[in-house]
């Protein structure tokens, strides 16, 4: 590390330096600076949540949080969602992210309002010396539509499907999105001001692509499931065209199956790309050949316990449990110790301290990645990361930990 500046301060951050995050954030990202005074991104941030460095009159480090809902096994629980973390290129490796993080774990705590905090992470080298774990991987394809077919059995099912403009769709995406939301794990509420960010999509962007598109499907009962997506014209001694699809929401069987048949069948396409597939994405038990979606794993959530027995007594669990954990937290030694949690058939738990001999030794971060279901602890301790010390506890806890469904990330914040 280059010489520590001790001497800056850290301070949160006043509305009227959105515009000075921002610039200092497209600088730590590389990317050309476009001013969004009363833009989507303005109407999101929230400057009270936002710990900044100054020097002198220039911001030159952020790390912010929103304050979203988010569905986790069995409840909706508050959750701080980290966001817009950067430092200036002069001044990184002098510990001011380290200061940030620390600072801002610290008031998630002491808030006492969310049990957890999670992030997308640029690198996920960078988060887990602060103990975020690996909660909900993704998938990412881009399948040649034309190596995809439906299975024989899914025969078209009916309804209607219909294209509409955002603008136009936007009541509809949105009443049907918080229908949905509540059952996936992962996925956060949004507010009208999250809409506005979600549905932004600024030429700009688009690299040559059009305009997003929404992509209804009406079945007997309704509205129960929509797309957003685009396509790209490319020719090469004929069509090449790309469909990008942003997200598919689907409350029934026949929505995802009707939405999807539409995005493999466009014409003059030739790829299908999709970034935020789940783990346990259906296509691949919906199509003849799954190899031909080409998918491939990449991270999505990262998940860091702030307040250990308020997280695991928010969330419910597959089968009842018993289980004493010894838990290791350098960052908040609040939650370091040993603990009982017992979780019962109704979905409530407890989690109390204990003196009692620990059945599983663990680092924060280990229950952080299995917070949302997708993480074995299992599969953590085949890393070396949890260890079994009472044979059997580890099998229990795993299943009770898991969740039905894997957690997967609509979007990224
Ligand atoms: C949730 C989000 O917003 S994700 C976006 C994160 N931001 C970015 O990727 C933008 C570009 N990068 C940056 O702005 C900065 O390099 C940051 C924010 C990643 C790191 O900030 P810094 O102030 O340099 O971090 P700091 O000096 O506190 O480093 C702490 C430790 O992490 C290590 N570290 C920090 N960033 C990285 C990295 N990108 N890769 C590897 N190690 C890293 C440092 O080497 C240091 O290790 P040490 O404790 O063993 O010495």
């Amino acid at each position: 590390m280059m010489t520590p500046r001790d001497d800056l301060q850290l301070r949160t951050a006043t509305a009227s330096e959105y515009e000075a995050v921002s610039h200092l954030l497209a600088r730590a990202f590389g990317e050309p600076y476009e001013p969004d005074e009363g833009g989507p991104g303005a109407g999101i941030f929230e400057p009270d949540r936002s710990l900044v460095f100054a020097d002198g009159d220039r911001i030159v480090a952020n790390a912010g949080a929103f304050t979203r809902e988010l569905t986790v096994p069995g409840a909706v629980i508050p959750a701080a969602h980290v966001t817009m973390v950067g430092v200036l290129p002069t001044y990184r490796r002098r510990g001011l992210l380290s200061r940030m993080m620390h600072r801002q774990l610290r008031d998630v705590r002491e808030g006492g309002v969310e049990p957890i905090a999670l992030l997308w992470a640029s690198e996920g080298t960078i988060y887990q010396r602060f103990g975020y774990g690996h909660a909900a991987q993704r998938l990412a394809f881009v399948a040649d539509r034309r190596d995809i077919t439906l299975l024989p059995r899914f025969a078209t099912a009916g309804g209607r499907l219909r294209e509409a403009s955002l603008e136009d769709a936007r009541k509809d995406l949105a009443a049907l999105y918080e229908r949905v939301r509540v059952t996936r794990v992962g996925w956060s509420d949004r507010t009208e001001a999250w809409w506005d960010y979600v549905l932004n999509d600024k030429p700009a962007h688009r690299g040559g692509a059009t305009a997003r598109h929404a992509l209804l499907y009406e079945g007997a009962d309704g509205l129960e499931g929509y797309a957003i997506w685009r396509s790209k014209e490319e020719w090469d001694h004929g069509p090449q065209g790309e469909v990008a699809v942003r997200e598919v929401v689907a409350a029934t069987p026949a929505a995802y199956t009707e939405l999807w048949r539409f995005l493999f069948s466009v014409d003059l396409t030739r790829k299908v790309n999709f970034w935020c597939a789940a783990m346990d994405e259906p296509l691949l038990h919906m199509v003849t050949e799954p190899r031909r979606l080409r998918a491939q794993v990449a991270d999505g959530l990262w998940v860091r316990i702030a307040d250990l027995p308020a997280a695991l007594t928010a969330r419910a669990y597959s089968t009842p449990l018993s289980v004493v954990f010894e838990v290791d937290d350098k960052l908040l030694p609040e939650n370091a110790g040993t603990w009982r949690l017992d979780a019962a058939a109704d979905g409530s738990a407890t989690c109390v301290p204990t003196d009692d001999a620990a059945d599983l030794v663990c680092d924060v971060s280990d229950l952080g990645a299995a917070y949302l279901g997708g993480t074995a602890l299992v599969a953590l301790a085949a890393a070396g990361r949890v260890r079994e010390l009472t044979p059997g506890a580890l099998d229990r806890a795993s299943v009770a930990f898991l969740s039905p469904r894997a957690p997967s990330a609509t979007e990224v914040f």
